[in-house]
């Protein structure tokens, strides 16, 4: 991303931010809200409203397709199969009338075979850590718990094996013991698939304990970057330090 500026009918919402992310790099954003965190990574994922209006520049590896001009139809295709998506509410991602396993077999549909599709989309789920695989396959979306529909649209969400995964403050609505978990299965399977990683939160010990290197966000623009243990030991901006002073970081490196 460079000098991306995400523009609303009040002026500019996100300012100038420029960042990378390395193949397999797990990258966290953080800042208060309304900072920017979501705009900036709808962007990446081709999701901006169209009342917003966007300038700068946003490439995937190899820099073959400018996201911030394609067109629908190039950004459905990057969508899944490049950029994979992951969001606070899991039922926004999936489709209620549909069985999961027919859900999880249409994201595998470019990589595997109509025959072998029922056994791979077991295998997906159970690499998802979900236990009876064969009934989750079976249920409807609102049969399962919140827990369950997120490990879900992470299976689906890697299905492809995209460049990148994003995700945006993907445990928030799921209660405490069920958070650290789906955090340490978004760490492994990542790393398991090789995707790289741009992670959202407003909590940085979320943050610092799935990633790499951390931005952070503060009135639209990004006002500190680095490793995460410097920023953790040795934080520089005022909001950098404030996020820390909030932060519940026991035991979580
Ligand atoms: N569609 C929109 N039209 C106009 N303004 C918007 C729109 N979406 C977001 N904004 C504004 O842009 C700013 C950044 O919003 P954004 O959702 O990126 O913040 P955030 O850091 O993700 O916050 P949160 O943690 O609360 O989700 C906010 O001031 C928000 O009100």
């Amino acid at each position: 991303m460079r000098g991306l500026t995400i523009t609303g009918a009040a002026g500019p919402l996100v300012r100038d931010v420029s960042f990378e992310v390395g193949a397999g790099e797990r990258v966290g954003v953080i800042g208060t809200s309304g900072s920017g965190k979501t705009l900036t990574c709808l962007a990446v994922a081709g999701l901006l409203p169209a009342t917003l209006a966007m300038t700068g520049s946003i490439t995937l590896a190899g820099g073959d397709l400018e996201l911030t001009t394609a067109s629908e139809r190039e950004l459905a295709a990057v969508r899944g199969s490049r950029v994979g998506m992951v969001f606070q509410e899991p039922m926004t991602a999936l489709n209620p009338t549909w069985k999961v396993g027919r859900q999880v077999a249409g994201a595998m549909r470019r990589r595997v075979p109509p025959r072998r599709s029922a056994t791979a989309v077991l295998d997906l789920l159970a690499r998802t850590g979900l236990d009876d695989p064969a009934r989750i396959a079976d249920s409807y979306p609102h049969q399962l718990s919140g827990g369950q529909r997120q490990r879900i649209v992470l299976a689906i969400a890697l299905a492809d094996r995209p460049d990148l995964l994003v995700c945006d403050e993907p445990t928030t609505a799921l209660d405490v013991t069920v958070q650290a978990r789906v955090l340490a299965l978004i760490a492994a399977r990542t790393r398991e698939v090789g995707s790289a990683l741009l992670f959202i939160s407003h909590d940085l010990a979320v943050v610092a304990s799935v990633c790499d290197r951390i931005l952070v966000m503060d009135d639209g623009a990004i006002v500190e970057s680095g490793p995460v243990v410097r920023l953790l030991t040795a934080p520089e901006h005022d909001r950098t330090r404030a996020l820390l002073a909030d932060a519940d970081l026991g035991g979580t490196r």
